[in-house]
């Protein structure tokens, strides 16, 4: 019995030891930033998941702008949120891949409380059937194209006029954490946007900045319906293990993530658990979940497993049907 009881207070004290420690350890600290009141600026935000961040930043009270390349879809969007919410946003039209047009658009908005960096482009196909010029295109808008972006606002961050703390925000996508067939090139251009979020965030932490990477999967965009046309079988297949969201209830968990100044922001549970499973040496500013990963971290490595088993399983299935060209469409 005396044995019993014994092993029972182990088995609570031990979480609880790890509970603490975690509190005590985990960088950077816990914040709130809140957005009423206050300045975001979302580039795409004309279309998908950009647009519908801006009607939820205006519906909370937030000056909004947003900016993108086509003045038309700028102006429908500008529309729809006044219609929606009567706030109206200022709008940008400048391609992110062109720094001058990009910093003369940011320092006509003014000091920026939140900066989400939203642009992003699509084109799957395996790397043996897509041209280099797709492949640069993503390179250059997903990633140098969020480069210039932050490089142009930093300063306009660091000149906010309230002094709270700011939030760098940058869409990534669960094909950021996971290479996923018919994506070498867009994976690759959102996995870099993770090694550039982890080093900005221990360079901007004194300043009071703070950087959020959002993982969404597949959305209900215009973006999505543009790239079903064209993508691999597979890609679906592998892509479907995750379901699919609305732009606005991805847009929810975004904003939420951005106000709690969580650096990692997953938006359905099998993006928690990919959260878990990729949490690698990224900062944890919740105890909770600095508890789960280190708790679940092997388990979760044997799920993982149990994916690439699965989809590597699709894969044989499709060769093995013959099928070495497989676009959707054929
Ligand atoms: N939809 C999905 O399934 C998922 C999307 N994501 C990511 O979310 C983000 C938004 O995607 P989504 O809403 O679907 O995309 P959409 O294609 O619906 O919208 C893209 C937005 O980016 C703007 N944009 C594109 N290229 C440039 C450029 N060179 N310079 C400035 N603005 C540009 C577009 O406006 P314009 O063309 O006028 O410039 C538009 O406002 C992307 O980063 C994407 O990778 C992540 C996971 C899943
Ligand atoms: C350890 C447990 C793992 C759990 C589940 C893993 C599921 C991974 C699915 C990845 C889907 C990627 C979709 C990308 C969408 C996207 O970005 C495109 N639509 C282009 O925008």
């Amino acid at each position: 019995m005396a044995d019993l009881s014994f092993l029972g207070f182990l088995v609570l004290l031990l979480p609880l030891t790890l509970l603490l420690l975690l509190y005590l350890i985990v960088r950077p600290k816990p914040v709130r930033i809140p957005i009423k009141d206050r300045h975001v600026f979302i580039t795409g935000g004309s279309s998908g998941i950009g647009l519908a961040l801006a009607h939820q930043a205006a519906k909370e009270g937030a000056r909004v702008s947003i900016l993108a390349r086509s003045g038309k879809k700028l102006e429908e969007a500008k529309q729809s949120i006044q219609l929606a919410t009567g706030i109206e946003v200022a709008t940008y039209s400048a391609d992110v891949r062109d720094f001058d047009a990009v910093k003369t658009a940011l320092d006509e908005a003014g000091p920026v409380d939140v900066l989400v960096v939203n642009q992003g482009v699509f084109v799957p196909g395996e790397l043996e059937v897509q041209s280099l010029d797709e492949v640069r295109l993503m390179i250059d808008v997903n990633i140098t194209g969020s480069f210039h972006m932050i490089k142009a606002a930093l300063p306009l961050i660091k000149k906010r006029q309230n002094g709270g703390p700011a939030s760098i925000a940058l869409m990534s996508s669960q094909a950021g954490q996971v290479g996923i067939y018919g994506y070498t090139a867009y994976s690759a251009s959102k996995f870099g946007l993770r090694g550039l979020a982890e080093a900005l965030q221990q360079e901007v932490i004194a300043d009071d900045i703070h950087v959020s990477l959002i993982f969404p999967p597949d959305t209900e965009t215009p973006g999505l319906e543009e790239e079903n046309k064209r993508r691999p079988r597979l890609t679906s297949i592998i892509a479907a293990s995750s379901g699919a969201m609305k732009a606005d209830e991805v847009a929810k968990k975004a904003l939420d993530g951005i106000k709690s100044g969580s650096f990692i922001v997953p938006c359905n549970s099998e993006g928690f658990l990919l959260s878990i499973a990729t949490a690698g040496l990224s900062p944890q500013r919740s105890v909770l979940m600095a508890f789960v990963e280190v708790v679940a971290a092997g388990l979760i490595r044997f799920v993982a497993l149990c994916f690439q088993w699965n989809w590597y399983g699709s894969i044989e299935k499709w060769h093995a049907r013959g099928k070495s060209v497989n676009h959707a469409d054929l």
